[in-house]
């Protein structure tokens, strides 16, 4: 099955206004029309702008965070009609940091994320071992339990994707190895096949995320099961995050 890399920049709580707007005109000029899909997930202040700046483009707007009501009193909160309404495209569920530095519990990233399917969006999902769960030899039981927070009744496969981010490399300039990578995207497949079935399991793109760099991004992208990447630190550059992106040419 040919997969279509999915490379995405996470901007995490950069940049400013001006600084969005420039980053996200240098992205659109420079990604490639076709072979690679690209995407961009700013904070949700700066979505519209950035909308704006690469209308036009083949580059993909994507929210970090989303509330799974409709709408009503929920102070502070971002519902997927604002979102679409802005022009995005896919979100991000369980980002480590949303679970491991907000607190914020598994049973509410998955009513996001069932939340973002229905509303006809892609649902990229974030799993990942804390170090200490990797020396423990527990890295497929978590990344197990994290993709089960994904129900099976999401069964376009085009739009579930899965970030597989070790927690233990994300923004530690400590990259998982290109095997390590492959033996989990592996164990990932493979258990989605057997909780869906093996079609939906080889259509679904499982991306890589942790100190992924324009110098590792190539043999990370090379293996067999890696279909794209979810970038922080190297996305804040356009000429570094566009290098990561044609790698996935
Ligand atoms: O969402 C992106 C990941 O957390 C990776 O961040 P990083 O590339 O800075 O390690």
């Amino acid at each position: 099955m040919a997969r279509t890399k999915f490379v995405a920049g996470n901007w995490k709580m950069n940049t400013n206004k001006a600084a969005a707007v420039a980053l996200a005109k240098g992205v659109a000029d420079g990604a490639p029309k076709s072979g690679v899909e690209v995407g961009i997930c700013p904070p949700f202040v700066y979505l519209d702008a950035v909308s704006a700046a690469i209308a036009g483009s083949p580059v993909l707007l994507g929210a970090q965070d989303v509330y799974f009501e409709k709408d009503g009193a929920f102070t502070g909160e971002v519902s997927l009609a604002m979102l679409k309404d802005l022009g995005v495209k896919f979100v991000l569920t369980g980002h480590s940091e949303r679970r491991h530095v907000i607190k914020e519990p598994a049973e509410l990233v998955a009513k996001k994320a069932q939340a973002i399917y229905d509303a006809g969006l892609t649902v990229v999902h974030c799993v990942g071992e804390k170090l200490e769960e990797r020396d423990a030899g527990t890295t497929f039981a978590v990344c197990q339990k994290q993709i089960e927070e994904l129900a099976t009744s999401l069964t376009d496969a085009k739009r579930v994707v899965i970030a597989y981010e070790p927690v233990w490399a994300i923004g530690t300039g400590r990259t998982a190895s290109d095997e390590q990578a492959q033996e989990v995207h592996a164990f990932i497949r493979d258990f989605m096949g057997k909780r869906w079935n093996k079609d939906f399991a080889d259509a679904v793109r499982i991306q890589y995320g942790g100190s992924m760099k324009p110098d590792n991004a190539k043999g990370l992208l090379g293996q067999k099961d890696v279909d794209g990447g979810l970038i922080g630190g190297a996305a804040l550059k356009a000429d570094s995050f566009l290098a990561i992106a044609k790698a996935g040419l």
